[in-house]
């Protein structure tokens, strides 16, 4: 299709246009003809036919009611006839790869003219190509999936897998060998946990919660126990398939029996007479990922006690979509297992020694959902800026109303405070051994979750206070702040609620409080 050739109009040729048979109008020195499409417009023909906006220039007014990416759907894009002679359009929206630079919409270590002692040139490079990868590939189909609810598109899944993002979201490692990461920008024996960081926070930066999850979050905590206590033929079959996005792993441990509580899971698994599978009965619940699963790692009652194991996808496994208050992208799931045969070869870790498996993961996890919870706040509080800053009630823009202020000023500090507290912890997880970590940070990472998703609601309810109406409607300019405040519990719930793991952040501080410090 040839492209349309644009012409150049004073603004007094357009204001010429102002009847209802011929009607133009000005955005951004852009000019439209709007005759046609005002009957179609989803808000109405009215608002063309007032005296300030028919054949003039509609800036603030557009601005104050839609969304800037509006204007870049094809269908609307195709209204332009022209540009306003001598005038250049300067506004624009989400701009693919590059940094915001509205205030507090990155990080101080991506904020110009700001310094830190973590990141170093090799982050920065890990950054840049992440983010265009995450704008360009995955952001689209973020969108679009978490609107009809379908699992993340595969090949977007195959593209990742080609930059080796999957491998990289499970942290540094030995899995990591040998694999040119997002194009050789790291090597793999550089890469550490602000590397990861990098990586989590840039998917997360989407704003898309049910499809971020369905984009494997199950291998994130599903795998590991399979690369830190599977057998080296086990590792072989299931790691590259699992990495290289051919077949989907999750974790199976909550039931509807017992949430947090693992000792009281009542899966089973007894041994076979031969001594050479496993028998799992039982169910499992809200098994992020599980609907589209083709390996389960599952937490059962054994004879010794707890046993993790890999169950695959076979004759008495089924899962069911579980409807939860995100998009069913996350994949979701209800889990039965009736007598399910799985080989002995296929237990993660000692039998009846699953507590450690479970424990030694759960750090892990828990500071992916901080990362990610640091990141998710922060897009709030920038489309919150931008929306106070463009949006007029009473005759000016929100921004000039203190209680306003004083919501983004707590958000603000929130969001600030949840990631320098996440960046100082990833430095210690940089400088321990795995096994450290373990001792060290359970604690410590259990009290950062907690606050992260305190802070991470405290600000969703601000944010839909400030949009009103509009942050709680789907479509439209709130519909992040729409969808984080709907979504945003997920974090407080999933890896332990929060005052679950108050308590284990506590309970592991008396616990190492020195015998003879007196007030
Ligand atoms: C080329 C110009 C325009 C296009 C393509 C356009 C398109 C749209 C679209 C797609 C919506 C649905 C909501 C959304 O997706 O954000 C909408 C809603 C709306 N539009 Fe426009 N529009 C244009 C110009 C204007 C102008 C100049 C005004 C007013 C002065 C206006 C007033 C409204 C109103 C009041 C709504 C409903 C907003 C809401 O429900 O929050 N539009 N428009």
């Amino acid at each position: 299709m040839a492209t349309k050739q644009l012409k150049t109009f004073t603004r007094e040729e357009v204001a010429k246009h102002s009847s209802v048979d011929d009607m133009w109008i000005i955005i951004d020195a852009k000019v439209y003809d709007v005759t046609r499409f005002k009957s179609l417009h989803p808000g109405g023909t009215a608002v063309f036919l007032d005296d300030e906006i028919a054949g003039q220039d509609a800036t603030e007014a557009f601005y104050g009611l839609h969304r800037h990416e509006v204007l870049e759907r094809p269908q609307y894009q195709r209204l332009q006839i022209g540009v306003v002679s001598g005038e250049q359009p300067r506004l624009h929206g989400r701009v693919p790869g590059a940094l915001s630079l509205v205030p507090y919409a990155e990080p101080t270590w991506l904020t110009k003219g700001f310094h830190s002692p973590y990141f170093s040139e090799s982050h920065r490079k890990l950054q840049a190509a992440v983010r265009k990868f995450v704008d360009e590939v995955v952001f689209p189909d973020a969108q679009a999936r978490e609107e009809d609810g379908k699992r993340p598109s595969l090949d977007v899944v195959a593209k990742m897998a080609e930059k080796n993002l999957h491998a990289m979201r499970m942290g540094p490692g030995k899995h990591l060998r040998g694999l040119t990461l997002m194009d050789g920008i790291v090597a793999p024996e550089e890469f550490d946990y602000f590397h990861e960081l990098v990586c989590q926070q840039e998917i997360t930066r989407m704003g898309a919660r049910g499809y971020g999850d369905g984009l494997n979050a199950g291998a994130v905590i599903g795998l590991p126990p399979v690369l830190n206590f599977g057998s080296a033929e086990l590792k072989a079959r299931v790691v590259p398939e699992v990495l290289q996005g051919r077949k989907f792993i999750c974790l199976a441990i909550s039931e509807a029996f017992a949430g947090s509580d693992v000792m009281g899971l009542q899966t089973t698994a007894v041994k076979t007479e031969d001594g050479k599978h496993w028998i799992v009965n039982g169910t499992k619940k809200w098994i992020t990922n599980g609907t589209f699963c083709d390996y389960f790692t599952v937490g059962c009652k054994t004879e010794d006690g707890f046993t993790v194991m890999l169950v695959e996808r076979s004759e008495g496994l089924e899962t069911k979509p579980i409807k939860t208050s995100y998009s069913p992208s996350a994949g979701t799931a209800f889990v039965t297992f009736d007598n399910v045969k799985v080989p002995v070869e296929n237990t993660l870790g000692e039998e009846g020694g699953g507590i450690f498996v479970m424990l030694s993961n759960f750090n892990h996890e828990r500071w992916v959902m901080c990362a990610n919870s640091a990141r998710g706040q922060r897009l709030v509080v920038e489309e919150c800026l931008l929306w106070v800053a463009q949006r007029k009630a009473f005759g000016k823009p929100l921004a000039s109303q203190a209680v306003i202020r004083a919501k983004l000023a707590a958000m603000v500090a929130r969001c600030e405070a949840a990631q320098a507290w996440v960046e100082n912890v990833t430095y210690q997880m940089c400088n321990m051994s795995y096994k450290e970590q373990a001792g060290k940070l359970a604690g410590q990472i259990a009290l950062l979750k907690r606050f992260c998703t305190q802070s991470a609601q405290e600000s969703a309810r601000d944010a839909v206070q400030i949009f009103g109406g509009r942050g709680i409607t789907q479509t439209g300019m709130g519909r992040f702040v729409e969808h984080y405040h709907r979504t945003i519990t997920f974090d407080a719930l999933l890896g332990g609620a929060e005052d679950v793991l108050g308590d284990l952040g506590v309970r592991q501080a008396l616990r190492q409080m020195p015998s003879d410090a007196r007030l």
